[in-house]
């Protein structure tokens, strides 16, 4: 199995089962899409704020309809009827709609995906997986990643600015790329983005004191004397 970022931004997510797991899968994709969830019974009188929830028990049978309805993306089938489950799957890859089955690992058919667990600052992603085998060393991996992501995303955009900014002054690629990198191994640089969140100073997307360490940096690697 590997990785593949997906943008469902403008897409809809239409979930089935909105117990303890169909509201995580829930919360997880309403990030970025329009999520509707379809259940018997809810857990939580709310899986999120922005997420859609309508009470109906669904048999195999309405499925077409609901799916005809929501137009989804992708699909989720997070009850526990394993049939249904099974039924949610066999329509979506019919219809060539991505669907996450809940209650399965292995032996997945092309179009049938799995949610991995993901640590993001920003734009910035990692996920992980364990090819289903152990969702909990997915949790685990997950947690011991988190701490390392703290201003990844301002890093990022700084590092996009001064690969433009060189870009524009014509810096031959192989010197590009250097500078980029020693911004990113500068531990000055991280500092002074971790100061400027720390104090929680904002406006614009990256601070003045880490735009004035990174242009020091970038400077002693392109005039080295
Ligand atoms: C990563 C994460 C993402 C998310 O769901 O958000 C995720 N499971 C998480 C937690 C978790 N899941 C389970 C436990 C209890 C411990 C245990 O049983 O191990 C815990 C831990 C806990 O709850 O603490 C039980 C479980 N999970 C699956 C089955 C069915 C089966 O294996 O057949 C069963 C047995 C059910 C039963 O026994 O009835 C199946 C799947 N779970 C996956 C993802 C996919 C594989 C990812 C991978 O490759 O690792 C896959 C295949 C399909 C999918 O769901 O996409 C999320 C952590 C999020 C985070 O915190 O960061
Ligand atoms: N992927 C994962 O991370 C993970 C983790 C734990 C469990 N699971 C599996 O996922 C499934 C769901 O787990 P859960 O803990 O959320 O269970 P749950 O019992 O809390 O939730 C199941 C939901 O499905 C709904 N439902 C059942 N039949 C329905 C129907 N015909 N129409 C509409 N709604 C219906 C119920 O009302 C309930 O809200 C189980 O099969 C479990 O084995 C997966």
């Amino acid at each position: 199995m590997l990785p593949l970022f997906h943008d469902f931004a403008g897409e809809t997510v239409l979930v089935f089962g909105g117990g303890r797991v169909g509201c995580r899968k829930a919360r997880f994709f309403a990030q970025e899409a329009t999520v509707i969830v379809v259940s018997a019974e809810f857990t939580r009188e709310l899986c999120a704020e922005s997420v859609s929830q309508i009470k109906a028990r669904v048999s195999p049978d309405d499925l077409s309809d609901w799916f005809d309805r929501a137009a989804p993306a992708l699909v989720v089938a997070a009850t526990d009827d394993g049939a249904l489950n099974e039924a949610i799957e066999t329509t979506a890859i019919k219809r060539g709609i991505l669907v996450n089955r809940a209650d399965k690992h292995g032996n997945r058919e092309i179009g049938s995906v799995v949610v991995p667990a993901t640590v993001r600052d920003g734009d910035v992603i990692a996920a992980v997986g364990t090819g289903g085998r152990s969702p909990a060393l997915s949790k685990y991996l997950r947690q011991q990643i988190e701490p390392i992501f703290g201003g990844a995303d301002e890093m990022a955009e700084l590092t996009a600015e001064i690969r433009e900014t060189l870009q524009e002054r014509d810096v031959p690629a192989k010197n590009r790329r250097e500078a980029v990198r020693a911004v990113i191994n500068s531990e000055a640089v991280w500092e002074a983005i971790e100061n400027r969140n720390n104090r929680e100073s904002g406006g614009d997307s990256v601070g003045i004191a880490a735009r004035n360490e990174a242009t020091r940096v970038v400077s002693d690697v392109l005039n080295p004397d």
